[in-house]
């Protein structure tokens, strides 16, 4: 189990309640091979306040990474409004659209994907800094080096080449390379799903200490409820390209709103406090309905155990159920435990 050491919420906070970054009806659709359109996100919307850590949970398949990237204009949305500094990162080109993406980093699950095996591990860190030309060499090679040390990686390690540091050691490394231009909000996809378990907890802490001498926004994708309740403030469930359930960490492990939730929650040792802790287990049946065609009304209808005729026959409102909390159920309330 991973334990991670409980990270106060400074930056979140004392930050006021404004957004950094507002997502408005996203959508993106990809055309397969064989000319079908899939919806992978399929019309979500949430916002990411300065300083939070904003987890995304759910099955391989829902459109989490797909999310991710999209924030970060890693791939053209199809659809809505990615709001941040008064732009529209959706449909920024250009310069304009490479200076925003400094302040939008994300790291993947893969440790090798953004390392350059040719490079040294101190090179790839400083690309980012020589590709922008910013300052001198040395006091690029400067920066690389305090930042590397920063994550726990030696400058005698900086001179070695990926293939010979562990995962864990180029995740580390990862991080560093997202911080060099200073980003506000970094998308962490799965970054810790690759790693040995062993070393899991220590790589989420630094991600928090660090999150917290910054004051970064984290966008936080994992299937791991375990992982999610520990490094986020709020947390969105997401199915099949749609969010199902939204809220603070605590009030969704408290009292899941939506079936999907509680089916999420009930199906992995939680590390949660025990009265957090859903009773009984929920069995999840079947895989996750194809993309291509997802079920009429709410998508979780064949897989919930009290769908009802109206779930196939109308999508359910994204409504509030508490103070910044909302579902998208049509019998949430008389369906939630206590
Ligand atoms: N480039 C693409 N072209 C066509 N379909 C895609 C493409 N990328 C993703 N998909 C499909 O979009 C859906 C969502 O994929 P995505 O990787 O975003 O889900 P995920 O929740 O991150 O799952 P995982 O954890 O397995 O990556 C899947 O059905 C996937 O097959």
């Amino acid at each position: 189990m991973i334990t991670v050491k409980p990270a106060p919420r400074q930056a979140a906070a004392t930050t006021e309640d404004q957004p950094m970054l507002s997502v408005e009806d996203l959508r993106v659709t990809f055309t397969t091979a064989d000319g079908e359109s899939l919806k992978a996100v399929d019309g979500i919307s949430f916002e990411v306040r300065p300083g939070e850590t904003f987890g995304v949970i759910g099955e391989s398949g829902s459109g989490k990474s797909t999310l991710g990237r999209a924030i970060v204009r890693l791939l053209d949305p199809t659809g809505g409004r990615i709001l941040y500094e008064g732009d529209d990162i959706a449909r920024l080109k250009g310069r304009r659209l490479r200076h925003k993406r400094r302040e939008l980093q994300i790291i993947f699950q893969d440790p090798n994907a953004a390392l350059n095996p040719r490079m040294s591990i101190l090179d790839s860190v400083r690309e980012p800094l020589d590709v922008v030309g910013e300052g001198d060499r040395a006091s690029r090679t400067g920066r690389a080096l305090d930042l590397l040390d920063r994550v726990g990686i030696s400058a005698e390690q900086a001179r070695r080449y990926p293939h010979e540091l562990s995962g864990g050691q180029k995740q580390r490394v990862n991080i560093a390379r997202s911080l060099t231009l200073n980003p506000k909000l970094v998308v962490c996809d799965e970054v810790v799903a690759a790693l040995d378990v062993s070393i899991r907890g220590d790589v989420l802490n630094l991600f928090a200490e660090i999150q917290r001498e910054r004051g970064l926004a984290y966008v936080f994708i994992t299937h791991d409820i375990g992982v999610v309740s520990h490094i986020s403030d709020r947390v969105a469930v997401m199915y099949l390209g749609r969010f199902m359930e939204l809220g603070p960490v605590a009030a969704v492990a408290e009292r899941p709103m939506h079936p999907y939730t509680r089916a999420l929650m009930s199906a992995e040792p939680v590390p949660l406090p025990s009265h957090l802790r859903q009773k009984r287990r929920i069995l999840l049946e079947g895989e996750i309905p194809s993309p291509l065609n997802p079920p009429s009304g709410c998508r979780f209808r064949t897989r919930c155990p009290h769908a009802q005729a109206t779930c196939a026959e109308r999508v359910p409102d994204w409504r509030p159920v508490a103070p910044d909390h909302f579902v998208a159920c049509h019998f949430a309330e008389e369906l939630a435990p206590g």
